[in-house]
């Protein structure tokens, strides 16, 4: 478990900073905000996205910087919305409570503006500077993620990050058409993987956070229907995760190296997913989480080097010969 480092505040109600500012810090609480580790992957999947879109390794500059800048902008707008509306049950829970506003370092004001900001500037970017398909798109998943998902689905139903996983998995989408303003239905297979990727993902979280989430009242699926169920539902979408991890290879967008390296992935995942079914534990859970992570990753980077396998074979022998 994560020590918390700060004081914890009481001033959510009132607004007021409960402690004196200063920069350097003001500017990390803002950052932290922002999801920061978070978005950083789902910039690498919408940047991967881009890259699959074309043949070439060169893509179009603007669309690339201002489509990568925008999708950004637009996920750390999104998790900053979710700062500002969990912010009760962030202060509550061990995991969440030394997050800038449960602390009193920022008040949900300057969070809430903050928010808003930077929304407006990811869709004055992706608008101007990438083309309306994916200004469009990329605002439903802000919505998704901090209205619909936070406001609603998280706080009522124990499928809420099956169905809110949507948003999280949009951005290979919003990556694509920022680079050919269309949506092909090879994005859609990384959408998937993404989609199916998320249930392992998060429920081994909340495997061994279930009582945190029982003590605030969100009703996670560990929380709902217990840590058998759960597991069984990790196992199950671990095992359609990797039939989704196939889809590439089957429809020819990627090819064998792809396939093994994703394979290879695929079997670890299910190994976590099937001792976590015979044999609990939370810290067997926690590494699972973990390596979910990592998972997605290199998978992503798998899809990335397979695409130019080619040109990095042709690169790798003009240098040697
Ligand atoms: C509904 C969908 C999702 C839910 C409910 C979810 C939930 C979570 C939670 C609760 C954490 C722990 C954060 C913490 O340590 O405080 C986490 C961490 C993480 N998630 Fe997800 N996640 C989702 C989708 C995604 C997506 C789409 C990505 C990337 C493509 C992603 C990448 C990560 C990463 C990189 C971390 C580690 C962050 C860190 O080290 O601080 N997640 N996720
Ligand atoms: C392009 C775009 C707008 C994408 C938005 C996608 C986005 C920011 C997804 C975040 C996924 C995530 C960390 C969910 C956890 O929320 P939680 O509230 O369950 O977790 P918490 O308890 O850690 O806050």
């Amino acid at each position: 478990m994560k020590p918390v480092e700060k004081p914890v505040s009481c001033d959510i109600a009132r607004g007021a900073p409960a402690v004196p500012r200063d920069l350097r810090l003001l500017a990390r609480e803002y950052f932290e905000l922002t999801k920061p580790r978070v978005v950083a992957l789902i910039v690498f999947t919408a940047v991967v996205g881009m890259f699959l879109s074309s043949p070439s390794v060169f893509l179009p500059l603007g669309p690339f910087v201002f489509g990568t800048l925008g999708i950004a902008l637009a996920a750390g707008s999104a998790a900053a919305f979710n700062h500002v509306l969990d912010q009760r049950a962030d202060a509550v829970m061990n995991r969440t409570r030394a997050r800038p506003l449960p602390t009193g370092q920022l008040t949900a004001r300057e969070a809430f503006v903050f928010a808003v900001a930077l929304g407006i500037a990811s869709m004055a970017i992706l608008a101007l500077g990438v083309n309306t398909l994916t200004a469009v798109l990329t605002f439903f998943s802000i919505i998704g993620y901090s209205v619909i998902y936070t406001v609603w689905l998280k706080h009522t139903t124990p499928q809420n990050i099956v169905i809110g996983g949507a948003a999280g998995a949009a951005p290979p989408i919003l990556g694509w058409t920022a680079i050919t303003g269309q949506v092909h239905p090879d994005a859609l297979l990384l959408f998937l993987i993404i989609f199916t990727w998320t249930p392992p993902h998060f429920w081994a979280l909340a495997l061994y956070r279930r009582e945190e989430y029982a003590k605030v009242r969100i009703p996670m699926l560990p929380v709902t229907h217990g840590v058998e169920f759960t597991k069984l539902q990790i196992l199950l979408y671990t095992i359609l995760l990797t039939a989704a991890t196939v889809l590439p290879f089957a429809t020819r967008m990627s090819g064998w190296l792809y396939l093994a390296g994703a394979l290879a992935l695929d079997a670890r995942f299910l190994l976590y997913a099937w001792r976590l079914y015979r044999n609990y534990s939370d810290g067997l859970a926690r590494r699972t989480f973990g390596y979910s992570i990592q998972y997605l990753a290199l998978l992503f980077a798998l899809l990335l080097v397979d695409h130019y396998s080619a040109q990095i074979r042709e690169a790798l022998q003009s240098a040697l010969y």
